[in-house]
């Protein structure tokens, strides 16, 4: 304790002159309570610095504008000490702390901020207890209701979630001590093959990196895309382990096609193998969904619902999240627990001790409530480096929306990019420091460097993790010494609790930034724009197949040119799609299959024109 106290003194501060809070790391040593002084309350400093000239702000989505003039960042050290102890979010029995001094939010931006806030509170508060939270689909958000069903607005949702996560628990013992097996020769499950995409993949691969033991009781790979080469990928490196394997399918629609065609192709390869998919298969889906009737149909082994009130991105603490969780031998009920503690943590109503409500107005601040600039997520820990994929669908799938609330156009957004450090410092970390400056940074800092015991010193006194703790401090101290703003998250370890944690953490954190933007955070108009057009060009290039086995049953064949192709299909403006269609059918020297009576299949033999594409025939 002196140590820390004579470490302030260096600073010229002292314990008298210091913030009333009590700073307590969850280690031996406590640093002493500060008693608070009127004359040092460091955020009323920021009162002598030109006051931000924020437009009223109405409750509409007038951002701020972006002719504010921010103040210079605070440089001095003795001020930015008192600033951090200041601001310090500290949540004790998690041992979660959120640094957001080294963001340069004034003490009249916080003010100016409050009635969006309170109306953000207002909304989650409404949000918890049932509301139609999200308007353009008539649903309500209910995954805070997974780690308190007694939030639940009705008795049966009460239910559905206990007995869900009993049933999920109950099977995943089940699995691992054996008593659900596949079918011989194979003994008992060794492997889980998880496909599914989107929120149906990326909280369970960030679950899975950060918290599956390095020998699990069952080791867990995904398919989460349409790609052959990857799925084959996935397929071959079961090899044998194909008879052990649990197929999880995850979808929360359960029509997804990259979902469905993943789901295809491995029944493809347990025929091929000779083994009955059913007995190995789970279906994870809503009731009565086209993936559920199959899965009922089929008589696969078992099948987990999916809730309508519960978002893809937002759905790790559903049974999407918890199955695969569980059958790695996580303890889901941990992770349940800390995401319950964080957001009971949020439901506070005053912004600074309220961590998801800090976050959303420091991601407001840094990026003028339009997403001026862009967030790096900076883990200091290999085991959460999906934290920033996964992110990047939580926030930028719930907060990238081209209307507001009231339809307004205002292509809303915060773009999430990056992947662990210290190893992005030698990829990127450059251009952070000293080029464009269009973004702002979160740390994640984890204290536990490695298992109790198992520190070693490299050098004298000296571990790789003081090494990695030191690259986060100085990045962040090098970034900020040439005015990059950055928050800190910073927890104990990385366990189930931290983990469910920080999840809600930021689940809350977008909840309440969306509000204070005026959008709606639970939809995603934009993904069926790309899902429609995918639609229409497979159309087309059955369209295609029948005009170029039309020309192929000709004897001689009769060799056709993209403006004839095009014409014949009727589609004129589409000839450089027809083009691609071609040369990717080409590439992968498809067969025509011929339709009726036509003799066998005929290759598509693509003649491209010497100097360009369009004396392409076949
Ligand atoms: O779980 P599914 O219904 O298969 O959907 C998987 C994903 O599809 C789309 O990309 C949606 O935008 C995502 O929010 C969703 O997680």
């Amino acid at each position: 304790m002196a140590s820390s106290i004579s470490g302030l003194s260096s600073l010229g501060l002292n314990a008298e002159n210091l913030t009333r809070k009590t700073l307590q790391f969850q280690t031996t040593t406590l640093l002493s309570p500060f008693r608070k002084s009127s004359r040092f309350c460091p955020h009323r400093v920021a009162r002598e610095v030109p006051p931000t000239t924020l437009s009223s702000l109405n409750p509409t989505n007038d951002a701020v504008p972006k002719s504010i003039k921010k103040p210079g960042i605070e440089k001095d050290p003795r001020e930015l000490w008192k600033r951090y102890v200041d601001w310090l979010y500290q949540h004790k029995e998690l041992g979660l702390y959120l640094d957001v001094s080294r963001v340069g939010f004034t003490d009249e931006f916080f003010q100016e901020m409050d009635p969006r806030l309170q109306k953000a509170f207002k909304d989650m508060e409404e949000l918890e207890k049932g509301a139609i939270a999200n308007p353009d689909e008539g649903r309500m958000v209910g995954h805070y209701w997974l780690r308190n069903p007694k939030l639940a607005p009705k008795s049966f949702l009460k239910l559905q979630i206990e007995n869900t996560l009993e049933q999920i628990c109950q099977f995943a013992d089940q699995v691992i001590s054996g008593k659900i097996k596949p079918p011989p020769p194979a003994d008992r499950f060794t492997q889980i093959l998880s496909i599914g995409i989107g929120g149906s993949a990326l909280g369970p691969q960030f679950v899975a990196e950060a918290l599956a033991p390095d020998n699990p009781p069952l080791k867990i790979r995904f398919i989460d895309n349409t790609d052959p080469a990857g799925i084959d990928h996935q397929i071959a490196q079961l090899g044998p382990e194909l008879a052990s394997t649990l197929v999880i399918v995850i979808s929360k629609s359960g029509g997804t096609p990259e979902t469905r065609n993943g789901l295809l192709e491995v029944q493809k390869a347990f025929r091929e193998a000779g083994l009955d998919f059913a007995k190995q298969g789970v279906a994870i889906t809503q009731e009565n969904s086209l993936l559920d009737n199959t899965a009922r149909i089929e008589g696969w082994l078992a099948r987990f619902p999916m809730f309508d009130w519960v978002g893809g991105r937002t759905s790790e603490m559903s049974s999407v999240g918890l199955l695969p969780a569980a059958l790695q031998g996580i303890d889901v009920k941990e992770m349940l627990a800390g995401a319950a503690l964080m957001d009971e943590a949020n439901r506070n109503l005053e912004a600074r001790n309220n961590p998801a409500a800090l976050l959303a107005l420091c991601w407001y601040w840094a990026s003028d409530g339009v997403g001026s600039k862009d967030m790096v997520v900076l883990p200091y820990k290999d085991s959460l480096l999906l934290f920033s994929r996964y992110l990047q669908q939580l926030v930028m799938e719930s907060i990238g929306k081209e209307f507001d609330l009231d339809g307004n156009r205002v292509n809303q957004g915060l773009t999430v990019y990056g992947n662990k450090g210290s190893t992005d410092q030698h990829a990127y970390i450059q251009q952070l420091r000293d080029g464009v400056h269009n973004f702002f940074v979160t740390f994640i800092e984890v204290l536990r460097d490695r298992p109790p015991g198992h520190d070693w010193e490299l050098e004298p006194g000296v571990t790789c993790g003081d090494y990695l703790f030191g690259f986060l401090q100085g990045t962040r101290s090098a970034l900020y010494s040439n005015e990059r703003e950055s928050i800190t998250v910073t927890v104990q370890e990385v366990t189930p609790r931290s983990v469910g944690a920080l999840v809600a953490l930021y689940e809350r954190a977008v909840g309440i930034y969306a509000s204070m933007v005026n959008i709606n955070a639970y939809h995603q108009p934009g993904v069926e724009a790309g899902k429609k057009a995918a639609g229409e060009i497979l159309a087309l290039q059955k369209r295609v197949l029948a005009v170029l086995n039309e020309a192929s049953c000709k004897e001689p064949v009769e060799p056709l040119t993209l403006e004839e192709i095009a014409d014949r299909c009727h589609s004129s403006g589409d000839i450089e799609m027809i083009y691609k269609i071609i040369a990717h059918m080409a590439a992968n020297d498809r067969a025509l299959i011929a339709e009726g009576s036509c003799g066998s299949p005929r290759s598509v033999k693509v003649f491209l024109g010497e100097c360009n594409v369009d004396e392409m025939y076949v």
